[in-house]
């Protein structure tokens, strides 16, 4: 049985990927003992997930890298800095890192990519996120992803094409960029929707994220999947089949 030491095990996702991994042949390594020191976890487990903050990566990958362990990062609000660290850990160890473990986001991914390249420059694309009130980052992982997805098929990238806030007197919508708006309230999971507008028509693309379980199992999958695997940095869409 494969053992999976979390980081972040005490925080939503981290008790949502203790609840599933019983039944998915994987068991949680380590004890209370071990719950603060992440060198401890890395030792005791076979594969690794983080479910925790920005902050607490560095610290994460350094234990990963000193165990030899590979790793599932699901944390958003990264910043390049924090993927400069995982590219570099990529290099000695496996490392898996996505905004989103759901089956369903993969699939939404290449929807919206394929949407952007067909419609075309006359469809204006506007992606709106919500979360439960307690989340850290805005705009949340899944918006960007979701964001890089329609910048792809547009020919651009979202650093270019995004932008994030509006207020004021803003004036016209310019042509060929990606809007994206965050709301926050209550107890909301995940809600995600692309919509492409143009003249008379709409098209929205709608994912809604009901129980925090779809992402714990997809993690505990992503993590079975990355053990015994050669450094490298890996995607959910190499675990779910391309
Ligand atoms: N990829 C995906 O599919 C998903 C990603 N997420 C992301 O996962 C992350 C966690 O979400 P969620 O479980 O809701 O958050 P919670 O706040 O419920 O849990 C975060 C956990 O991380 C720990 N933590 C926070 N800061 C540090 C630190 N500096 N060092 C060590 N541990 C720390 C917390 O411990 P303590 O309370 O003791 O500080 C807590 O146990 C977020 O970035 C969220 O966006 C969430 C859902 C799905
Ligand atoms: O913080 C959350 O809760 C979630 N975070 C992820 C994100 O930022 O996209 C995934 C999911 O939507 C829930």
């Amino acid at each position: 049985m494969t053992s999976i030491g979390i980081y972040g095990s005490l925080g939503r996702m981290g008790q949502a990927i203790a609840a599933a991994a019983p039944g998915m042949s994987a068991r949680v390594a380590g004890g209370a003992d071990v719950k603060d020191d992440p060198l401890a976890i890395a030792a005791a487990a076979d594969v690794l997930i983080d479910f925790s903050a920005p902050q607490a990566l560095e610290a994460h990958l350094a234990a990963a890298r000193a165990a030899r362990k590979p790793i599932v990062i699901g944390t958003t609000g990264l910043l390049p800095q924090h993927h400069a660290l995982i590219d570099a850990a990529a290099r000695e160890i496996a490392v898996l890192q996505t905004g989103n473990t759901s089956l369903g986001i993969g699939l939404l991914q290449r929807l919206v990519r394929e949407a952007a390249a067909r419609l075309g420059p006359d469809w204006d694309i506007e992606i709106v996120e919500m979360h439960h009130r307690n989340k850290a980052d805005a705009p949340s992982g899944t918006a960007l992803m979701l964001g890089n997805a329609a910048a792809a098929g547009m020919g651009t990238t979202l650093a270019e094409a995004e932008v994030t806030d509006r207020a004021g007197t803003i004036g016209p919508r310019s042509s060929g960029t990606i809007g994206l708006a965050s709301l926050r309230g209550g107890s909301v999971v995940g809600d995600h929707s692309v919509v492409f507008a143009t003249n008379g028509e709409r098209i929205e693309l709608i994912h809604r994220a009901d129980d925090r379980a779809i992402f714990a199992r997809g993690a505990v999958k992503a993590a079975l999947w990355l053990a015994g695997k050669p450094a490298g940095r890996y995607t959910m869409d190499q675990v779910l089949g391309e």
